[in-house]
C-alpha cells in the first residue's frame, strides 16, 4: 500500500501511522464523506487482521474500544477499517521527556484497568498489554485499546480454559508476565501483571531490562532472567508503594481467579498525589479535566456503579466551576485577643486564574509545608445575588451556588470538592484537608443533605475541638473562636437565608 493510493476505490491513504509485527496502520480519508479512518492492513498475508476484526466486533460497544466500520479481504490482503485515534501512550511518553507524571500514569492505569475489566467480562484476554497498545482519543482525554491480534478467549460458555504449560511465548517480552515467559497458558492475571510493568515504565521511564540490547534469539530468556531476579520492591523503587502491591497482587492471582478490579483501582487512587483529579492527564488543560469528571459521574450513576469505584475521588464538579463565576462578599469579624481573624474580599475568579493557581498549587504546598502554622481564620459569605429584572432562564436568573442541588454528588466527592475549593479559592492554605473531620449527613440516596458551608463549618468546628483536646494550649481561645464562629454563622443565616457561609481554618 502506498501513500496517496486509493484503497477500495474509496479511501485515500494519506499517512502511515503505525506498523507492527502483523500489519501497517494507515490514516485514510473517505472520498465520499471526507471522514478520516484508520485502516489496518495485514502485511504478512496471514489473515491476522480478519481474525482480529472478529474479536473487535465481539467487543464493540465497550468504552475505549475503537469502532469497527468494516473488514474484509482485498486481493490477498486482509484489512479492517476502524475509528481513527490519536497517538499511543508510548509515543506520548517519549515526546514528554521519556516519563509521565505520576498522576497521568494513574489516570492511564485506571482507564487501562477499565478496558481490561471490560475485555475480560466479554470472555477475552488481551495478551499483549503494553503502552503502544493504548491510544488516546482524538480529543486526548480517553484511552482506547487497540491490537487484538494476540487476544483470545479464556472463557467458553461457563468454563474457564484449562491450565496448560509449554505454550508459545507471544507479545512483548518487556511487558510479559513471568508465567508467560515460562510458557504457561495466559489468563486474566497476566494482563494485569503486564499493566503493573506498564505503570512502572510510565513513571520511571524504563524498565530495568530495557537497559540492555539483547539479540532477538536471546531476548525472552535474558529478560526473564532479569525480571525473575529483581524483587518487586527494587523494581518499583521510586514509584508509590501501591505499584508494588499491584504487581504482587497480580503475580499472586491463581490461574482461574477473577481479579478484584475494585481493589486495584483503589490502589491506583491511593498512588496518586493529593491534588489528583479524576481524568487528569498532563497534556489536558485544567478546565477539560473538570469536564471529564462530570461525564464520568453521570455515567457511573446511570450504570449504578458504586461510587467507591470512582473514588479515585478527587475531581472538580461543575458546581465548583460555577463557583468561580460567583462574586463573594466578605465580612469582618472583630479580632479576638489571641487570634487574628482575617477576612479577605474575593472577587470571582477567572478560569485562567484558577488554572494558574492549580499549577502553583504543588509548588506552594512544598513551600508551605514547613511554613507558618499559626491559625488564620477566614470567613466567607457567599451571598445570593438578587434576580436581574427581565433576565431570562433559570440558570442566569439564580446565580447562587447550591451544592446540594447537584444530582450526582456523593459524600466522598463532596469532601473532595470541599477540599478543592479550599485549596483553590484559598491558595495560601494548601495543606488544609477537611476530609477526616467532616461529618456529612446524607439522604437515603447517599446525596449530601448539607451544602458546602455546613459541611465545612462542621469539619472545622470539630477540628477546633480536637485541637483544644490535643494541644491543651489556648483552649479557651479555641473555644471562644468556636463560639464566635457559630454565632456569626447563625446570625448571618438568620439575616439572610439565602446566603452561604464558608469558614476556612
Ligand atoms: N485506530 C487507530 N488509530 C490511530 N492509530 C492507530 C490505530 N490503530 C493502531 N494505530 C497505531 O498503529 C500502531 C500499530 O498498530 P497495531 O498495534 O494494531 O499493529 P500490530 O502490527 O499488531 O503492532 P504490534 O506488533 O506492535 O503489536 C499502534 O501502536 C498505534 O500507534
Amino acid at each position: 500500500m502506498q501513500i496517496n493510493e486509493i484503497f477500495l476505490d474509496r479511501y485515500h491513504i494519506t499517512e502511515l501511522i503505525g506498523s507492527g509485527g502483523f500489519g501497517n496502520v494507515y490514516r485514510a480519508t473517505d472520498l465520499k464523506t471526507s471522514q478520516e479512518y484508520a485502516i489496518k492492513i495485514d502485511v504478512k498475508k496471514r489473515n491476522q487482521t480478519l481474525l482480529e476484526s472478529k474479536i473487535l466486533l465481539d467487543l464493540q460497544g465497550g468504552d475505549g474500544i475503537p469502532k469497527l466500520y468494516t473488514a474484509g479481504k482485498y486481493a490477498d490482503l486482509s484489512y479492517m477499517i476502524t475509528e481513527l485515534l490519536g497517538p499511543n501512550i508510548n509515543t506520548l511518553k517519549e515526546e514528554r521527556g521519556k516519563k509521565l507524571e505520576l498522576n497521568t500514569a494513574v489516570t492511564v492505569g485506571n482507564q487501562v484497568l477499565d478496558r481490561l475489566e471490560y475485555i475480560h467480562s466479554r470472555g477475552y484476554i488481551h495478551r499483549d498489554v503494553k503502552p503502544s497498545q493504548f491510544l488516546l482519543s482524538m480529543n486526548k482525554k480517553d484511552i482506547y485499546v487497540c491490537d487484538f491480534g494476540l487476544s483470545c478467549k479464556y472463557f467458553y460458555g461457563n468454563s474457564h480454559i484449562p491450565f496448560r504449560g509449554h505454550c508459545n511465548r507471544i507479545g512483548s517480552p518487556s511487558f510479559a508476565s513471568l508465567n508467560l515467559h515460562l510458557g504457561f497458558q495466559c489468563s486474566r492475571r497476566d494482563d494485569l501483571e503486564s499493566l503493573s510493568y506498564m505503570l512502572v515504565y510510565m513513571v520511571k521511564g524504563s524498565l530495568p531490562w530495557n537497559q540492555n540490547k539483547f539479540e532477538n534469539s536471546e531476548k525472552w530468556q535474558s529478560i526473564y532472567a532479569l525480571k525473575a531476579k529483581i524483587s518487586p520492591t527494587t523494581l518499583c523503587n521510586g514509584c508509590p508503594p501501591e505499584f508494588e502491591k499491584f504487581l504482587n497482587y497480580s503475580r499472586g492471582l491463581k490461574f482461574e481467579e477473577k481479579p478484584d478490579y475494585r481493589y486495584l483501582k483503589s490502589l491506583l487512587s491511593n498512588a496518586a498525589t493529593r491534588d489528583y483529579m479524576t481524568g487528569y492527564l498532563e497534556w489536558l488543560p485544567f478546565s477539560e479535566v473538570s469536564g471529564k469528571r462530570k461525564r464520568k459521574n453521570q455515567k457511573n450513576k446511570s450504570f449504578g456503579d458504586n461510587f467507591e469505584e470512582d473514588s479515585s475521588l478527587d475531581s472538580i464538579p461543575s458546581s465548583v466551576r460555577k463557583a468561580r463565576r460567583r462574586s463573594v462578599k466578605t465580612k469582618t469579624i472583630a479580632p479576638d485577643d489571641d487570634v487574628m481573624i482575617k477576612v479577605k474580599p474575593r472577587r470571582s475568579m477567572s478560569i485562567t486564574k484558577l488554572e494558574r493557581i492549580k499549577d502553583n498549587d504543588r509548588k506552594e504546598k512544598n513551600r508551605n509545608s514547613s511554613g507558618d502554622s499559626s491559625p488564620s481564620l477566614i470567613v466567607l459569605h457567599r451571598v445570593k445575588r438578587t434576580r436581574r429584572k427581565g433576565s431570562m432562564g433559570a440558570q442566569s436568573d439564580s446565580p447562587q451556588m447550591n451544592f446540594s442541588e447537584s444530582p450526582t454528588l456523593n459524600p466522598s466527592e463532596s469532601i473532595e470538592r470541599d477540599n478543592f475549593i479550599m485549596r483553590n479559592l484559598m491558595p495560601g492554605l494548601n495543606d488544609i484537608n477537611v476530609s477526616p473531620f467532616c461529618e456529612i449527613p446524607t439522604r437515603d440516596d447517599n446525596t449530601p443533605r448539607a451544602g458546602l458551608p455546613q459541611i465545612l463549618n462542621r469539619g472545622i468546628l470539630r477540628e477546633l475541638r480536637k485541637r483544644e483536646k490535643i494541644e491543651g494550649v489556648g483552649s479557651e481561645t479555641v473555644k471562644n473562636i468556636t463560639k464566635k464562629l457559630r454565632d456569626e454563622v447563625k446570625e448571618t443565616s438568620l439575616k439572610n437565608e439565602s446566603s452561604e457561609s464558608c469558614i476556612l481554618f
